[in-house]
C-alpha cells in the first residue's frame, strides 16, 4: 500500500511493515517507447530498476531465458485480460550493480542538464538501461467507456459518418472495446491484419482485399433493381503492420480496403501514425475529417484533421489546447455536429446565396438604367440611398437571420441523425442553387426596373421620383425575399425585417426633405399618386411569383428530408417515442 510519495522517496506498507525507497531516477512515459521506468535505492544501498509498459514494448526488453514459466503464464493472463477489455501493463525489474548505476547516473545527469535535444538524449539513456529485465507479471485495469459513447457512435454512423478508431491499446482490448461501444457488431465480416514481417503483411492485406471484393460482388436481381447485398465489413489492423504497409507502397491497397469497410480499427498506433492515417484519408478523398481525442498522444492527429476536437478529462489539457473545439465528454460530439453543425451549415449556405442576390439585384437595377442613358454612368437612385442600401436598408435582417434562424428543432435533429446528410449532399449550397439564384436575381431586377419605366412611360416624372420608387421597391423586395425563407420567426426577426422597411421609408423622406440635395420633396409628390403605390405592390408580386411557384412545386412534389421533417414537426405528428419514422434519403456525396 502506498503511504507517501515525494519527488525524493516513496514509502510503502508491505504486509504491515513500512519501507522507504529513494527515487534515484525517473524515465517518463512516452508513446513511442510505450513504457516508463523508475530507479530505486534500497536501505541496504542496492539499486533496482523497475519498468512498466505495453506488452509488446516490454517483451522486447525482457530477458526471455529467465523465468520462462512466469513469461508464459503472463502471456496467457495478458490475453485473457485484454479479451475482456481490460488495459494491461507488463512489469519488469533488474538489479543495477554500482558500476552500472554510476554509468547510468553520469549519462542521466548529462542528458537532463543538456540544453539541446534533451528529450532525445533522455530517451537514449532510458533505452540503454531498460534492457535484460526480469519479468514480474502483469496488471489489468478497467478503462471505462464514458457515458453515452455507444449511442453516440451509433448516431454518427447513422448520419453516414465513417468512424475510425485509432488507439494505442492492444488489439484484443481494442476489439473488446469496439464491441462494447457498438462499433463492431457480431454480423460483421472482420479482417484482422497483424503480422510482424513485410511479406506476410502484404499477403494478409491482399487476401483481405480479395475477400472484400468478393463480399461486395454478392449482387442479386430483385424484380427491377439490382441491389448490392453485402455484410458490413470491419478492418482491424495494428501499428506494426501499418508501418510495413505504408513503407511498402501498399497504401493504395490499404486505402481501397478501408473504403470498403464500414469500420476501421487501428491498434497500437503511435501518435505520429495517428496523424499519418488522418493525412492518408485527407490526401485521397475530398471528405472532411474530424479527429477527437483526449490525451497528449492524440495531439498530432487533432492538428492534422480538418476539425480537431479535444476532450478535457483526466489525461491533461494537451488535446484541448491543440483543438478547435473542446468538450467535456465524447457524447457532446453529437449535438456539436447534428445540431450546431447542421444549423450553421444551413444558415451559411443560405446566407452566401442571399448576399450574392441582395447585392446583385441592386447593381443590376443601376446597370439597366445605364442602358437608357447612352451609357453614361449616371444613376437615378439618390447617392445617399446607394450608400445606405448596404449598411442600413438591408443589413440588419441579414445578420439576424444569419445568426438566429433554425430550420429544425434540436429534438428532431438528434432524433434523426440522417438529417445530417443534407450537408454531405451539399443541399444548401451547390451549383444548381447558385445559377437558379442568379436567374431569379435577373428576373427580379428586370421587374423592379422595367415595371415603373413602362408605367410612367410618356409621363413627365423626374429622375428623383422614379429613383425613389426604385429604391423603395428593391428594399421591400429583398426584405420580403428574406422573409419568405425565414423558418423560425422571433420578435427580433420581425423587428429587423419590418423595421428595415420602415427605416428605409424614413431615410428616403429625410433625404428628400433636405433642400440642398438634388430631388427635393420628390417622394412627397410622387407618393401622393395611386400609380406609385400600385407599382410598389405590383413589383413585389411579379418579382416574387416565380420564386414562390418554384418553391411551392419543389416542396409539394419533391420535398427533401428537411422539409418533410419540418412538416412533421409543424403538425406535431412526431411522437416522443419515435413511432413516426421518416424515410430518409441515402447519404451519398454527389461529387464522388
Ligand atoms: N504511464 C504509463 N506507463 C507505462 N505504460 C503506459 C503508460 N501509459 C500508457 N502505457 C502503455 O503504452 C500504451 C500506449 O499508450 P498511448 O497513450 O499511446 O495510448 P493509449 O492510452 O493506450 O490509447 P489511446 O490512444 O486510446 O489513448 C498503452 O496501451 C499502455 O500499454
Ligand atoms: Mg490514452
Amino acid at each position: 500500500m502506498l503511504i507517501e510519495r515525494t519527488s525524493g522517496y516513496i514509502v510503502i506498507d508491505i504486509h504491515g511493515e513500512r519501507q522507504r525507497f529513494n527515487v534515484l531516477g525517473l524515465h517518463e512515459f512516452d508513446s513511442d517507447r510505450k513504457r516508463m521506468s523508475v530507479i530505486l535505492g534500497y536501505i541496504d544501498n542496492s539499486v533496482k530498476l523497475f519498468v512498466k509498459g505495453a506488452d509488446t514494448s516490454m517483451f522486447s526488453v525482457i530477458n526471455k531465458s529467465l523465468n520462462t514459466d512466469v513469461i508464459q503464464a503472463t502471456e496467457t493472463h495478458l490475453h485473457d485480460y485484454s479479451s475482456i477489455g481490460l488495459r494491461t501493463l507488463v512489469i519488469g525489474m533488474r538489479d543495477l550493480n554500482p558500476s552500472e548505476f554510476d554509468q547510468w547516473h553520469f549519462a542521466f545527469e548529462a542528458a537532463s542538464t543538456s540544453l539541446i535535444g534533451r528529450a532525445a538524449l533522455l530517451r537514449k539513456v532510458a533505452a540503454n538501461v531498460e534492457n535484460n529485465l526480469c519479468i514480474l507479471g502483469a496488471t489489468a485495469i478497467e478503462d471505462k467507456l464514458q457515458q453515452g459513447v455507444p449511442e453516440s457512435i451509433q448516431s454518427l454512423r447513422q448520419a453516414g459518418i465513417k468512424v475510425w478508431v485509432l488507439t494505442g491499446d492492444k488489439q484484443e482490448t481494442a476489439i473488446s472495446i469496439g464491441y462494447s461501444s457498438r462499433l463492431l457488431t457480431s454480423g460483421m465480416t472482420q479482417f484482422r491484419i497483424k503480422s510482424n514481417n513485410r511479406e506476410s503483411c502484404r499477403r494478409h492485406l491482399q487476401d483481405a482485399l480479395l475477400m472484400s471484393r468478393k463480399n461486395e460482388v454478392g449482387n442479386y436481381f430483385d424484380g427491377n433493381s439490382v441491389e448490392v447485398v453485402s455484410t458490413p465489413m470491419a478492418l482491424i489492423i495494428d501499428g506494426t503492420s501499418l508501418v510495413y504497409i505504408l513503407d511498402n507502397e501498399l497504401e493504395e491497397e490499404l486505402f481501397e480496403l478501408s473504403q470498403r469497410c464500414s469500420v476501421v480499427l487501428c491498434c497500437r498506433v503511435a501518435p505520429l501514425q495517428k496523424a499519418g492515417i488522418v493525412s492518408l484519408v485527407k490526401k485521397r478523398t475530398a471528405d472532411m475529417t474530424l479527429a477527437i481525442g483526449d490525451g497528449a498522444n492524440d495531439v498530432s492527429m487533432i492538428q492534422m484533421a480538418d476539425v480537431g476536437v479535444g476532450i478535457s478529462g483526466q489525461e491533461g489539457r494537451q488535446a484541448v489546447m491543440a483543438s478547435d473545439f473542446a468538450m467535456g465528454q465524447f457524447r457532446f460530439l453529437v449535438p456539436l455536429l447534428f445540431i450546431h453543425g447542421h444549423w450553421n451549415y444551413q444558415r451559411l449556405g443560405y446566407m452566401v446565396l442571399y448576399n450574392f442576390y441582395r447585392n446583385a439585384v441592386f447593381v443590376l437595377i443601376l446597370f439597366w438604367y445605364v442602358l437608357f442613358t447612352a451609357f453614361t454612368v449616371t444613376t437615378a437612385i439618390n447617392e445617399w440611398s446607394s450608400v445606405l442600401y448596404s449598411i442600413v436598408y438591408t443589413a440588419v435582417p441579414t445578420i439576424v437571420v444569419g445568426i438566429l434562424d433554425k430550420d429544425l428543432s434540436k429534438r428532431t435533429l438528434l432524433h434523426n441523425p440522417q438529417l445530417y446528410g443534407a450537408g454531405q449532399r451539399q443541399e444548401a449550397y451547390n451549383k444548381k442553387l447558385f445559377w437558379l439564384m442568379i436567374a431569379d436575381t435577373l428576373w427580379q431586377s428586370i421587374v423592379v426596373f422595367f415595371a415603373p419605366l413602362f408605367a410612367y412611360w410618356g409621363s413627365t416624372i423626374d429622375i428623383a421620383s422614379i429613383g425613389d420608387l426604385w429604391t423603395l421597391s428593391v428594399v421591400i423586395l429583398v426584405n420580403l425575399h428574406l422573409a419568405m425563407d425565414v423558418i423560425r420567426w422571433s420578435w427580433i426577426t420581425h423587428a429587423s425585417i419590418w423595421g428595415s422597411i420602415v427605416a428605409t421609408f424614413i431615410c428616403v423622406m429625410i433625404i428628400d426633405a433636405i433642400p440642398a440635395l438634388h430631388g427635393y420633396w420628390a417622394i412627397f409628390d410622387v407618393a401622393g399618386t395611386a400609380l406609385f403605390w400600385l407599382c410598389l405592390i405590383g413589383i413585389q408580386i411579379a418579382a416574387l411569383l416565380p420564386r414562390f411557384v418554384v418553391k411551392f412545386i419543389h416542396q409539394y412534389y419533391c420535398p427533401n428530408d428537411i422539409q418533410i421533417s419540418r412538416e412533421v414537426e409543424k403538425f406535431k405528428n412526431l411522437r416522443i417515442n419515435g413511432n413516426a419514422e421518416i424515410e430518409m434519403l441515402h447519404i451519398s456525396n454527389p461529387q464522388r
